[in-house]
């Protein structure tokens, strides 16, 4: 039985004391949901959200982090950055990374296996454009991005893995997939992850819908057979809407 993982991906928003005080309202929101849950501030505001958080049910994700170690890398964040303020899980593949800032899938596999090799959970994100979707490719690039982002990884350490589909075209956009068609290709993803491993490893991995999730539709969502939680962006920046969805089985 998967445990339902909600993320809440706050992107570019709030100050750190902005940050600071909406953290101590979910703290308290939250406390009693049975749901896995994560939040990922900005880089800013992680440090001070690490110390409202701990000891809390709410795990601290990052939502991005550079290839590499340490060096000349100006304006990243390392994975040892991270881990030393308590960053337990980092987004990586996002489709505001790979379309904005042009990160490739090798570019992501790398980063994949950099935090896996300091423990980190990874949200590892894949998703088809409008365009691809209409050409009837929405299944082909799921299964590219899958391929070579995994590439290298064992099953071992795809306990560590959580995929999250987000289809680009319902990502902020307030279009959400139907629960049909989310369901679809989250077989599907699943399918490709026991071609690529075991039945063992496709039956455990965690598989997010991301895009245009809100308390009014994340149920029927959630009641789909493969999709087991979200990643959240817009719904996820305001207390009630997020304790909402963290706690859409009671
Ligand atoms: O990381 C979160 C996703 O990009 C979804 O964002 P959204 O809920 O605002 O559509």
């Amino acid at each position: 039985m998967r445990k339902t993982f909600i993320a809440g991906n706050w992107k570019m928003n709030k100050t750190p004391s902005e940050a600071v005080a909406f953290a101590k309202e979910l703290v308290v929101s939250l406390k009693d949901s049975d749901t896995k849950l994560m939040i990922a501030p900005s880089m800013t505001a992680i440090s001070q959200v690490a110390d409202v958080i701990k000891g809390s049910n709410i795990i601290l994700g990052a939502q991005n982090m550079a290839s590499v170690e340490s060096g000349a890398r100006t304006g990243e964040t390392s994975v040892l950055m991270l881990k030393d303020l308590g960053v337990e899980a980092v987004i990586l593949g996002h489709s505001e990374r790979r379309s904005i800032y042009g990160e490739s899938d090798v570019l992501i596999n790398e980063k994949i296996k950099l935090a896996l090799s300091h423990n980190l959970e990874v949200l590892f994100c894949i998703g088809e454009t409008l365009e691809e979707r209409e050409a009837g490719k929405a299944e082909e690039v799921c299964f590219s991005q899958t391929e070579l982002g995994l590439k290298g990884i064992s099953a071992e350490e795809m306990k560590n893995i959580v995929i999250a589909y987000e289809p680009v075209w319902a990502i902020g956009t307030g279009k959400t997939a139907s629960p049909e068609d989310a369901q679809a290709i989250h077989k599907a993803i699943r399918g490709k992850i026991e071609e690529l491993y075991s039945k063992e490893v496709a039956e455990k991995v965690i598989i997010q819908y991301g895009g245009s999730v809100k308390p009014g539709n994340v149920k029927e969502l959630m009641a789909q057979p493969d999709i087991d939680g979200g990643l959240i962006g817009g719904a996820a920046l305001d207390t009630d809407s997020f304790t909402a969805l963290a706690n859409y089985n009671k």
